[in-house]
């Protein structure tokens, strides 16, 4: 049996960088890649490797700025609103925008203020104001003057680029060619997109995803086929690959597991350089060079890879086409929640973002470096640097943008419970409007209403019950945030129930099953509806919590709780029936519940949310409820409070 090195160092990020560099220079890597001559209309995007100087002016020569006719100033005076003047044919030439200047005319008077008078040959112009010298005339080099320096070099040339170029008489423009970069996915579980998925198959998202990313920053970029786990053929397809390409990015196998070579391979093929980064995601990175061409083994995870590289990859692209590496604007956000990290490693956490009462508020999402859609969502991304223990909630933080502020500003931040109904709300303002977004974090009830009370969201979802009085939420809101002026509206009533697997193998009647047989459960976190929901009907039942096998097994939303049975993991869990029908489960009713929407009362007047609340009334919205099944619209919209 093979070893590999099952020591991941925790190199600071900036230094891997450097000893990274320091070890592709040794390994006589290429500063930059090669130049190119290519004609403008093939250039944008691409970097220049020589200063662009103009070889030519922009006007060539003074031209007319207006429609109208061209005069010569000392010929206008005298003329004013009750003496108009009136110049001969020989004393004016009629130009269009953009005409060079007739010799002997010196400024332009628009059409508008022209009255014609007599008959061809012999008009004659009136005018009615004097005019100075070059009025309406753009002279020339106003724009460019031959000589002078256009663009620098390391200039990734933009559309205005191109165009100024071409005024400034280029026709092909000197530069860097795209770097080449190939993907080798790695192991044997992983199958190409578009294969059957089996039980231990995992589909190669990363190299469409990487080969995308490097694209995305002005690279040629290609895939080669799925390596196995076989030392020998992973050898071949690194060296193959750094004999063509201008930077290799492995997936996978970059740390201690049985089959992780990639470090092992570097090393031996070229300089192993860094394995083993201070960040999270991404730590195991190998980082070093074959035959002087950088290569890179980014973590299997999804997330860890995507991360990796923006961190390391991007940058020495860059480099390659000696060029700035694109910095993300930052903006400055409250934390709507508590954020624990590890000291020692810098931690980028992926946030949701929504403006607030004029505070853009940031809202983490789920952490895991194989949680793909974290970052399909993130609006941000938010580094905890190594030396920092985390966040308290509300703390200002600095927030890397992945979306425009504007698109951000129009999101309507709903924290709380997770209900699919809050999905179709929000495919409904999108599909009404482009430029809305409901955005939903799912921390439970109380959690959405805590958020709400620290102006953390706009809207809180919440089907929380008050054991004492047996009602739903409005009990929490005098005690939450008293003095508070708040609405609560009604979103629907909903079914809560058992979800089973198909056909209820396991013939379950009720959660009085789970005090009298030993069913696996599978819970929702404290603070959760739900969760409140069972604790109740447990407590009336006189079932002991702590008898329920996975009581202490915590999923954050209905449709997790779902997926858990239907993978097998747990023989029943309290849900909705929608949530049971997404993944083909079957439901035992437990109680109907409503789910109502809190929000602070002047945000009923709020134009962010109007359409929100225009469509709880709509009939297409209630339409698209009852195709989920298992909810009642009777009292959508309506106000309670
Ligand atoms: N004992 C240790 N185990 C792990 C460590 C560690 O330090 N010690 N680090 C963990 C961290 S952090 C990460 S990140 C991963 C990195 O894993 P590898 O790069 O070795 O990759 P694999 O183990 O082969 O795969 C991880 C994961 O990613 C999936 N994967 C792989 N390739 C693809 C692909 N092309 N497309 C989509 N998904 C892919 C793979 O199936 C696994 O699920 O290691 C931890 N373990
Ligand atoms: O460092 Mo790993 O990359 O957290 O997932």
């Amino acid at each position: 049996m093979v070893h590999s090195s099952p020591f991941i160092s925790d190199v600071p990020v900036a230094d891997a960088l450097q000893a990274w560099y320091d070890a592709c220079a040794a390994a006589g890597c290429p500063d930059r890649v090669a130049a190119d001559l290519v004609p403008l209309a093939e250039a944008a995007g691409r970097v220049t490797a020589e200063p662009i100087w103009a070889t030519r002016s922009s006007p060539v020569s003074d031209v007319a700025a207006m429609d109208g006719i061209a005069v010569l100033a000392q010929d206008t005076h005298g003329a004013g609103p009750t003496s108009p003047l009136l110049l001969g044919a020989d004393g004016y030439v009629v130009v269009d925008t953009g005409d060079p200047m007739p010799d002997g005319f010196d400024a332009v008077v628009m059409r508008e203020q022209v009255h014609y008078v007599g008959a061809d040959p012999k008009v004659d112009a009136e005018i009615r104001s004097a005019v100075p010298p070059y009025q309406h005339v753009r002279s020339i080099g106003e724009d460019i003057s031959a000589g002078e320096l256009l663009l620098p070099e390391g200039h990734r040339l933009r559309p205005v680029d191109l165009a100024a170029a071409a005024a400034a008489g280029a026709t092909r423009v000197l530069v860097r060619r795209r770097p080449r970069v190939v993907v080798i996915p790695t192991g044997d579980e992983i199958v190409p997109v578009g294969s059957p998925v089996r039980r231990g198959e995992i589909l190669d998202t990363n190299s469409l995803m990487l080969v995308a990313q490097a694209q995305e920053v002005g690279c040629e970029a290609w895939p080669t086929g799925i390596e196995p786990d076989d030392v020998e053929r992973l050898r071949t397809a690194v060296r193959d690959a750094a004999s063509t390409a201008d930077l290799v990015i492995v997936i996978a196998g970059s740390s201690a597991g049985r089959d992780d070579y990639t470090a092992r391979i570097v090393g031996e093929l070229g300089t192993l350089a860094v394995h083993g980064v201070a960040v999270r995601p991404g730590h195991p990175v190998v980082l070093g060079a074959v035959d002087a061409t950088p290569v890179v083994g980014v973590p299997g995870y999804p997330v860890s890879a995507a991360l990796t590289f923006d961190i390391f990859v991007a940058p020495l692209l860059a480099t390659l086409e000696g060029a700035a590496a694109a910095e993300r604007p930052e903006i400055t956000a409250k934390l709507a929640r508590k954020l624990p990290s590890v000291v020692g490693m810098d931690d980028w956490v992926r946030v949701r973002l929504g403006s607030v009462g004029g505070q853009v508020v940031a809202s983490p999402l789920p952490r895991g470096a194989g949680v793909l859609t974290s970052l399909v969502r993130a609006d941000g991304l938010l580094l905890v640097p190594a030396g920092v223990e985390g966040h308290h909630a509300g703390e200002e933080v600095g927030v890397r943008l992945l979306r425009r502020l504007p698109e951000i500003e129009r999101t309507i931040v709903a924290i709380g419970s997770h209900d699919l109904v809050v999905d179709v709300a929000a495919t409904m303002l999108r599909g009404a409007d482009p430029t809305l977004t409901l955005a939903s974090s799912n921390v439970g009830s109380l959690g959405g209403l805590v958020a709400l009370r620290d102006g953390l969201c706009h809207l809180a979802g919440s089907h929380l019950l008050h054991p004492a009085t047996s009602e739903y939420t409005l009990p929490y809101l005098d005690e939450l945030m008293p003095g508070r002026e708040l609405a609560v509206i009604r979103l629907v009533h909903r079914d809560q129930g058992l979800l089973v697997p198909p056909g209820n193998p396991l013939g379950v009647t009720g959660l009085a099953d789970l005090g009298e047989r030993d069913l696996s459960y599978v819970n929702r976190q404290r603070g959760a509806g739900t969760r409140m929901l069972l604790d109740q009907e447990l407590r009336k039942l006189a079932v002991d919590p702590s008898s329920v096998r996975g009581y202490a097994r915590e999923e954050p939303t209905h449709l997790a709780v779902a997926a858990a049975i239907a993978a097998g993991r747990a023989d029943c869990g309290l849900g909705i029936l929608a949530a049971a029908r997404a993944f083909g489960l079957d439901f035992v009713p437990v109680a109907e519940e409503p789910y109502d929407l809190v929000v602070a009362a002047p945000s009923l007047d709020d134009p962010l949310l109007t359409p929100l609340w225009e469509l709880l009334h709509s009939a297409d919205f209630h339409g698209a409820i009852a195709k989920l099944g298992g909810y009642n619209t009777t009292e959508t919209g309506r106000r309670l409070r």
